[in-house]
């Protein structure tokens, strides 16, 4: 594949099943393919996705010394703000060229927690300065989470499984909403990127912000192609508990972000992916119907708290 396929979420949504199946069959092409798609038809309005930017451009313009508030040791990063040049992809030393910020789950005060979605469902951080960012972080994580459970009952139907398969374990997930900003290049980076070459850790991933130039995808035949989105379109990734559990028959494709040419140095790219979690209790052994003699068992079996947290070392986020 040259170029990433574009869905419509309203398709799967209608009451037509013959309409809600093509969803099923693009998607799941897409994601056996390049494993990548631009989905328009979800659940962020114009408005909701313009304010978040306003607020996110507040809180990165912020002094240091405020952010560096927030950045709150022994969190692994999990929650609030991580500096410019920290995390670095897996294998590599020099850091990436952004710095971020992460909202989690909003957990309902109703809910019963168990012993391990309460070890990594904590808090989230409230910035004191900007009031709005937090509202507006939580209805945006809230919207990209629902858009997020019917990518995945789509993937369910393309995978055989129960429709509602993921949603026990998505309900109180660990996803994390991550506003990026990858400020201006002062001066030759020397061997470091906006983001070096990567495969997601998570299930899926929605990407807003993937409207201008930046972000590359290498398809199977080991080409870098640009992915690029419409105003109105997310991207959506495989990540690798997503390719693990179905036996790498859904594809978590390696992507980066390359750092502009010299004359747009001085402009800053924001993005912000929602990494879609699953409870860390999730088994992410592989299922049986994706295993055969043609495809046998790639991968050890393992849960998915256990996967976050060896990748999360990997990162250099956990010492
Ligand atoms: O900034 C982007 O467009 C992509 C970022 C990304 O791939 C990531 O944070 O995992
Ligand atoms: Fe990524």
């Amino acid at each position: 594949m040259q170029k990433i396929p574009s869905v419509d979420l309203q398709q799967f949504l209608s009451n037509q099943a013959i309409d809600k199946q093509a969803f099923v069959e693009q998607i799941g092409n897409a994601f056996s393919n390049i494993g990548f798609v631009a989905l328009k038809g979800h659940f962020l309005s114009d408005e909701l996705i313009e304010e978040l930017y306003q607020e996110i451009k507040n809180f990165f313009n912020l002094p240091q010394e405020i952010k560096n508030k927030y950045e709150i040791d022994g969190l692994g990063g999990q929650r609030g703000y991580t500096s410019f040049g920290k995390e670095s992809a897996k294998g590599k030393t020099e850091g990436d060229l952004k710095e971020f910020w992460h909202f989690g789950q909003y957990v309902d005060k109703h809910d019963v927690l168990s012993e391990a979605l309460q070890k990594v469902l904590i808090p989230n951080i409230i910035v004191e300065e900007l009031p709005n960012f937090n509202r507006v972080g939580k209805e945006v994580y809230q919207q990209l989470e629902k858009t997020a459970k019917y990518v995945l009952r789509a993937l369910a139907i393309y995978l055989e499984l129960d429709e509602n398969y993921f949603d026990e374990y998505i309900h109180n997930g660990n996803s994390i909403l991550r506003p990026i900003h990858y400020p201006p290049i002062q001066s030759e980076p020397k061997g470091a990127v906006r983001a070096a070459a990567h495969g997601d850790i998570n299930l899926i991933t929605l990407l807003m912000g993937a409207q201008g130039r930046g972000l590359q995808v290498q398809n199977l035949q080991g080409d870098w192609i640009d992915a690029i989105a419409q105003p109105d379109e997310l991207m959506i990734n495989v990540g690798d508990m997503l390719s693990r559990l179905t036996n790498n028959k859904l594809k978590s494709t390696i992507h980066q972000v390359i750092n502009p040419p010299k004359e747009l140095w001085g402009t800053s790219r924001y993005s912000i992916p929602f990494f879609m979690h699953p409870v860390p209790t999730m088994d992410l052994t592989c299922l049986d119907n994706c295993v055969s003699d043609n495809n046998p068992k790639q991968y050890e079996d393992i849960s998915a708290g256990d996967f976050l947290y060896e990748r999360l070392k990997d990162l250099g986020l956990i010492k």
